[in-house]
């Protein structure tokens, strides 16, 4: 396509919207109008299903539960009543703590203000805080907040270490909606115990963040913690940024939530309209369609340019990778759907992987995340007329030119400013855009079952670390790894064995391993 018909095809299918400022352009895309034509049937259950889903239908039929994200910020959505109250109420409670926190009406028992935040979460109890804290953020927020994200000792340390001389004026978030995930319970027993070598009750520096009458909630409950937010059954992790998972660490660094909120609800009231061309969630999902032939054969790299947007590659790995990664599709044949997404930002990565993408495996479409404010207030020029935003823009074309012209397609994400409106919507915005792209390959966009299976898996490598050692226990020589495992009752789990040993080994935790490191199978194990 020459540069005029391109220029055209720009123009043809460009999606502004006027409210929020945000362009969508999907020009270099390659598809065509009868590709268009052909996925109308999809599309047409795709509006239908979301229309149900949004009045309070069983999205969910796995886990039998409704998909109310949406409700989030246009509480009248719900489809009761009490639904409706709990979610104003909730967020009336949000400010109103954050109010209390930021003031010093509530404050730590030994200083006149909370300082810090740890926000123990993972997966969908992280990722949007953590996303919406490097976008929105001030520089010097009223509480800077820090996370523990995992379940690495080192890292759980360093946290720690970092705020050793704050503890004491340390607010602690414990946020998952089960309350029962191991690795937010763990990060929360050893941060309680950190709190406790410091002579500080744990309970008036937690709030908990969860279900409510799950595991997490009980405890805090008994405990007295300084306070609870509810999670909500209808609300899923990945999709948790709008509920107290997400805006309660938000409103305690002096994010504007409510203006968050507000972007979010003119999103999803743009992409309810069931007219494709006009339906900016629709697009990304006709894109992504067309880009993976439906079967996610390409992957999705997501360049923001702007180094506060650097985390929205990660925040949308979940939402994306999460919701449609699946082995079976709606009717139980197996589909294996998904789309891959990585990315960083720009123009950083143009001196990283960029060379590959414009030369190497064609196995991606790109997405630019364009912002049309360099900075607040002026900017020096580094050439003549020209400014660091310049060449940032200018990198930007520059890029997404190089990739077309080699046969790499990509779409183009502009938005005014990086602020609590625009964040706000760039995730109602893909939110939807999943969902919608689900419902065009037929797959439940709102289970995990895949990460059950991992948890189960790690659950029963633990039981078995149990019972070695109790065995070793009883041992009085060195003993084989293969007797090991025999007298465990596990015979065939010997390779398991070998590792929990090495690592409990490295570790001097009372296990000796003998003999030639180079063949495990040589090795003598004994307790020390
Ligand atoms: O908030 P929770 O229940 O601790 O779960 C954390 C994460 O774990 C998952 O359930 C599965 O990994 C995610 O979907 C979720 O975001």
């Amino acid at each position: 396509m020459d540069a005029r018909a391109l220029w055209q095809r720009y123009q043809n299918w460009l999606y502004f919207h006027e409210g929020l400022g945000l362009y969508l352009d999907i020009s270099r895309i390659r598809f065509d109008d009868a590709f268009v034509d052909s996925l109308r049937p999809k599309f047409d259950k795709a509006f239908a299903d979301m229309a149900q889903l949004e009045k309070g239908a069983i999205a969910n039929p796995d886990e039998n539960r409704m998909v109310g994200h949406y409700w989030l910020r246009n509480p009248d959505l719900a489809p009761t009543p009490e639904l409706t109250q709990e979610i104003v109420q909730t967020l009336e409670q949000i400010e109103a703590f954050a109010e209390k926190v930021q003031t010093g009406a509530i404050h730590p028992p030994r200083a006149s203000r909370f300082t810090d935040i740890i926000s123990i979460g993972i997966g969908g109890s992280a990722l949007g805080p953590q996303f919406v804290a490097e976008a929105l953020a001030p520089d010097f927020p009223p509480l800077k907040l820090h996370f523990i994200d995992n379940n690495d000792p080192a890292g759980i340390d360093r946290v720690i270490n970092h705020l050793r001389n704050s503890l004491a004026s340390t607010l602690v978030l414990v946020i998952s909606k089960s309350g029962g995930t191991p690795e937010p319970r763990n990060g929360m027993i050893e941060v309680k115990k950190a709190y406790a070598g410091h002579n500080l009750e744990f309970a008036q520096y937690a709030v908990a963040i969860t279900s409510v009458d799950s595991n997490l909630d009980k405890l805090a409950k008994d405990e007295g913690w300084l306070a609870r937010f509810p999670m909500y059954d209808w609300v899923g992790g990945r999709t948790s940024e709008m509920s107290a998972v997400g805006l309660v660490p938000a409103a305690l660094q002096g994010i504007d939530v409510r203006a968050m909120l507000d972007g979010a609800k003119e999103m999803d009231d743009a992409t309810r309209v069931s007219d494709v061309k006009n339906n900016p969630a629709a697009l990304l999902a006709l894109s992504w369609y067309f880009a993976g032939n439906g079967k996610g054969e390409k992957d999705m790299v997501v360049l923001p340019y702007k180094d506060s947007l650097f985390l929205f590659s990660r925040y949308l790995q979940q939402l994306v990778m999460e919701s449609l990664g699946k082995e079976k599709d709606l009717d139980g044949n197996v589909v294996h759907q998904g789309i891959a997404v990585y990315g960083n930002k720009g123009s950083t990565d143009q001196h990283a992987y960029v060379q590959q993408l414009r030369e190497g495996v064609a196995n991606f479409f790109a997405t630019f995340i364009e912002v049309l404010e360099d900075r607040q207030g002026p900017s020096t020029e580094i050439d003549p007329g020209v400014t660091s935003g310049d060449y940032l823009s200018g990198f930007l074309q520059g890029t997404r030119q190089a990739l077309y012209e080699n046969h790499r397609d990509s779409i183009t994400v502009t938005i005014p400013q990086v602020n609590p409106r625009t964040v706000g919507a760039l995730i109602a915005l893909y939110e939807r855009a999943v969902g919608l792209y689900a419902s065009l390959v037929n797959v439940n966009a709102y289970h995990q079952p895949g990460v059950e299976a991992g948890k189960k898996a790690a659950a029963s490598i633990l039981d078995l670390q149990t019972r070695v050692l109790a065995v070793l226990q009883k041992e009085k020589a060195p003993i084989s790894l293969d007797e090991l495992a025999k007298k465990a009752g596990a015979s065939e789990q010997v390779e398991a064995i070998y590792k929990i040993l090495r690592h409990i080994h490295a570790n001097q935790r009372g296990v000796v391993l003998q003999g030639d490191l180079q063949k495990p199978d040589s090795l003598t194990v004994s307790a020390s």
